[in-house]
């Protein structure tokens, strides 16, 4: 196949992806941006985490809360716990790397806050050791998964919601959600300025 024929192939699969997606991630989504849009009125913060893409993700997601997403208004409080490379690097050398948002969360978390944790496949170390933090420290949790959720499927619980992507690729799981994302960050906008 030629170059050309390649790059088609794999926009008609993320549009396959994002529309078979459509149909099972609408209502966790909607549903994920009622706790986020609560934990943020009550004075809560969102805390973000993932590996790889999904740190870059993370990232992203609390860039545009604390910075702006499509409008100007108020800043809005999220911590991506994969950028302080001095407390990033000290727990993965100290400790061990799947410890490493783990031991933040039980430094930053406070009680009704709100972890988005991202995992593709819903079993890296790092992530599932978040998702226990968080429900040590009194955290809801969204999680944004894909293929059959991981362990972190297994370990959502009470009000805790799951984003599952139904695909098997990481890239095109990743590609839904950074599309939930920006569902995240502009419904959160309309919510609360209307
Ligand atoms: O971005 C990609 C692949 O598209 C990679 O960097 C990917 O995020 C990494 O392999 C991650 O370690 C995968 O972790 P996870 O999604 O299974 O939690
Ligand atoms: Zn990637």
């Amino acid at each position: 196949m030629s170059i050309n024929d390649n790059i088609q192939q794999l926009f008609r699969a993320s549009i396959d992806t994002k529309q078979q997606a459509q149909a099972v991630v609408t209502e966790p989504i909607a549903r994920s941006i009622g706790l986020m849009v609560a934990a943020l009125r009550r004075g809560n913060k969102i805390l973000s985490c993932g590996n790889g893409g999904s740190a870059a993700d993370a990232q992203h997601f609390a860039a545009e809360l604390v910075c702006r997403f499509e409008r100007e208004r108020p800043e809005l409080a999220a911590i991506a716990l994969t950028t302080d490379t001095s407390a990033l690097t000290a727990i993965a050398n100290d400790y061990d790397f799947s410890e490493v948002f783990a031991k933040q969360i039980r430094a930053l978390g406070q009680a009704d806050d709100l972890l988005l944790a991202i995992s593709t496949s819903g079993n890296s170390p790092s992530v599932v050791q978040a998702v226990e933090a968080a429900h040590h420290k009194g955290l809801q949790v969204v999680a944004l998964t894909g293929r059959d959720g991981g362990r972190i499927g297994e370990l959502l619980q009470g009000s805790d919601i799951e984003i599952r992507v139904p695909s098997k690729v990481t890239a095109r799981i990743q590609e839904v959600h950074l599309l939930a994302i920006h569902c995240f960050c502009h419904q959160i906008d309309e919510e609360l300025f209307g």
